[in-house]
């Protein structure tokens, strides 16, 4: 007799822009978001006997995601990611958990004649600040992070030392090319409240400038031994900043730049040393991923 091992539903890819008006200075202030959330709880029947008692309509998690951006600030995402969660434990008792995932996309004010614009943003880049919150009467777990920022070192990175057996061709290499597309997560300790969320919640934003900060300047300054030494201190520095982080993680593809020799043509020297024009990869790419804890 087969039974229900895990089961969760709702809502993906709502898109949400909300502004705020500065009534005074007449400057508007934009965010948006893509949302998603999941419910968990009493919701078995719904899958086996055909039951839609238990079913909160995706439809109307759908208008709960819009009501809550209206009716709390979205800045910083894990106090409105909290709210919109508890919304549903405290709306349905047979709910359980709502998983929450706000992905916030980057609007940067434009610069006109050397002033900020009231009113105009631009897309700088496809790096997104990410929030994800599973929300229960145990309290709330929030992972926050950065995806998608795109860095590259034109130097100070090597990789050698590694197992050279049968199957090796890579030749060791003391200067290379690094780059990534970085995934980041800083875990915190639960929170057991809503209202503790909110309580300093300047802390997120805090966070998420000192991470993006150590990221950049780890990888800037860092004479790489490896993907894996490299991003292990900049999870071990996130952890030394955030008193109140238990947990960082990093995943990041190793895009590889092939050398191109063009000795068939005229002797050209474009190796090693003289190497200029090189081949950014496509795939396959390395994949390194870690998580350290306190
Ligand atoms: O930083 C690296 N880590 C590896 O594990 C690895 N493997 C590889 O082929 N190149 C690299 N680079």
């Amino acid at each position: 007799m087969p039974s229900l091992a895990s089961a969760r539903y709702g809502k993906d890819n709502v898109r949400v822009y909300k502004v705020h008006k500065d009534a005074e200075t007449g400057v508007q202030t934009v965010t948006e978001m893509t949302v998603c959330c999941l419910l968990e709880g009493e919701i078995e029947t719904s899958y086996t006997q055909a039951d839609n008692s238990v079913v909160v309509a995706t439809d109307s998690i759908k208008n709960t995601i819009y009501i809550k951006a209206k009716e709390h600030p979205v800045n910083p995402p894990e106090v409105y990611a909290s709210h919109l969660g508890q919304h549903f434990l405290d709306k349905y008792a047979h709910i359980s958990a709502a998983n929450i995932k706000v992905i916030v996309h980057r609007w940067t004010r434009m610069n006109i004649d050397g002033k900020p614009h009231p009113h105009s943003f631009f897309r700088d880049g496809q790096e997104t600040r990410n929030v994800e919150a599973r929300v229960t009467r145990e309290g709330i777990v929030l992972k926050s992070g950065i995806a998608d920022l795109t860095v590259l070192k034109s130097t100070g990175s090597a990789f050698h030392g590694f197992v050279r057996d049968e199957y090796t061709t890579l030749a060791e290499t003391w200067d290379r090319i690094l780059s990534t597309d970085v995934d980041s997560t800083w875990t915190w300790k639960l929170f057991p409240t809503v209202a503790a969320v909110e309580e300093g919640a300047e802390r997120f934003n805090r966070a998420w400038e000192t991470a993006r900060n150590i990221t950049m300047k780890v990888f800037a300054e860092d004479n790489s031994a490896s993907v894996q030494a490299t991003m292990y201190k900049m999870c071990e520095q996130i952890l030394a900043a955030e008193s109140e982080v238990e947990l960082t993680s990093y995943s990041l593809p190793n895009k590889h730049y092939f050398e191109i020799d063009l000795s068939w043509h005229k002797g050209i020297k474009n190796t090693g040393k003289d190497a200029e024009v090189y081949a950014p990869q496509g795939g396959p790419n390395g994949l390194i991923k870690c998580e350290v804890r306190r």
